[in-house]
């Protein structure tokens, strides 16, 4: 029985990989044997040290190819499903599904991470909820810190809940107390107020983004003792 989290999000670029590689650092620092899995990637190529694949392969020291923790990648920045199809590609969920086969029983737990949010068009009929259903391991969904945050987050786990997907907790990632921004401080109450999802934490921005930082700001921010409730 595979253990882990799938790392989702409430929008792209809201720190899914920053998260999942922190957890990944912080778990090989304990000794843990922790696995990856990226299945699709699109806008920058596998080798590109900057790219999901590859920071989630470098901090996990997961030693599957890279081409089995990423099994789909496509050049152009777009939703995986559109990119495919511009380059003339199309990944079935059978194929997918055969994909996550393939590693799923190399390691113990897992750290899997999806693309953009929840309903990003993964193929021609199947979204990264549908993934994550299928991957049937517990989300944990990062969200923005500040203003605004509320709405995308309640959205995100309201779908998440109508696809009978379970949710370990929220994280709020990049805190930034010089933004002026009240909300920071109040949305983690407000959120506790209109849902029964754990907040799993609060990660400050940081330009400190190397192994043992990573697993440092994981040992002080998040909540891992309800992390670990859930999995
Ligand atoms: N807490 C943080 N402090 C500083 N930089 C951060 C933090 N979280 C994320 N970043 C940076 O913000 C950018 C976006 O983060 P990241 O790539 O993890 O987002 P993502 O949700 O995985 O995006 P995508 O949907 O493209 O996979 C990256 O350059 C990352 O290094
Ligand atoms: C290209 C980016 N880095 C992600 N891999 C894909 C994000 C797709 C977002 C689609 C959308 O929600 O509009
Ligand atoms: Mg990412």
């Amino acid at each position: 029985m595979t253990k882990g989290f799938f790392i989702t999000g409430t929008d792209t670029g809201v720190g899914k990989t920053f998260v999942a590689a922190a957890l990944a650092a912080y778990l090989k620092q304990q000794g843990q044997d922790v696995g990856v899995f990226k299945p699709m990637m699109s806008g920058i190529q596998r080798e590109h040290p900057h790219s999901d694949a590859f920071l989630l392969k470098t901090m996990s020291g997961d030693t599957n190819p890279v081409e089995q923790i990423n099994p789909f990648q496509f050049d152009e920045p777009l939703a995986p499903y559109l990119a495919a199809k511009r380059a003339q590609r199309e990944v079935s969920f059978v194929q997918l599904v055969e994909a996550w086969h393939q590693v799923r029983d190399s390691h113990a737990f897992f750290l899997v991470e999806g693309a953009g949010g929840l309903a990003v068009p993964m193929g021609p009929n199947y979204l990264v909820a549908d993934v994550a259903k299928l991957i049937d391991l517990p989300l944990i969904v990062v969200a923005r810190p500040n203003l605004g945050t509320i709405n995308h987050t309640l959205l995100t786990l309201h779908f998440a809940q109508s696809k009978g997907l379970a949710v370990a907790g929220v994280l709020f990632n990049g805190y930034d107390p010089e933004a002026g921004d009240l909300a920071q401080d109040t949305n983690p109450s407000l959120l506790a107020e209109w849902s029964d999802v754990p907040v799993l934490g609060i990660i400050p921005r940081t330009e400190h983004h190397s192994a043992q930082a990573l697993a440092k700001l994981v040992a002080e921010c998040i909540d891992l003792e309800e992390l670990y409730a859930h999995c």
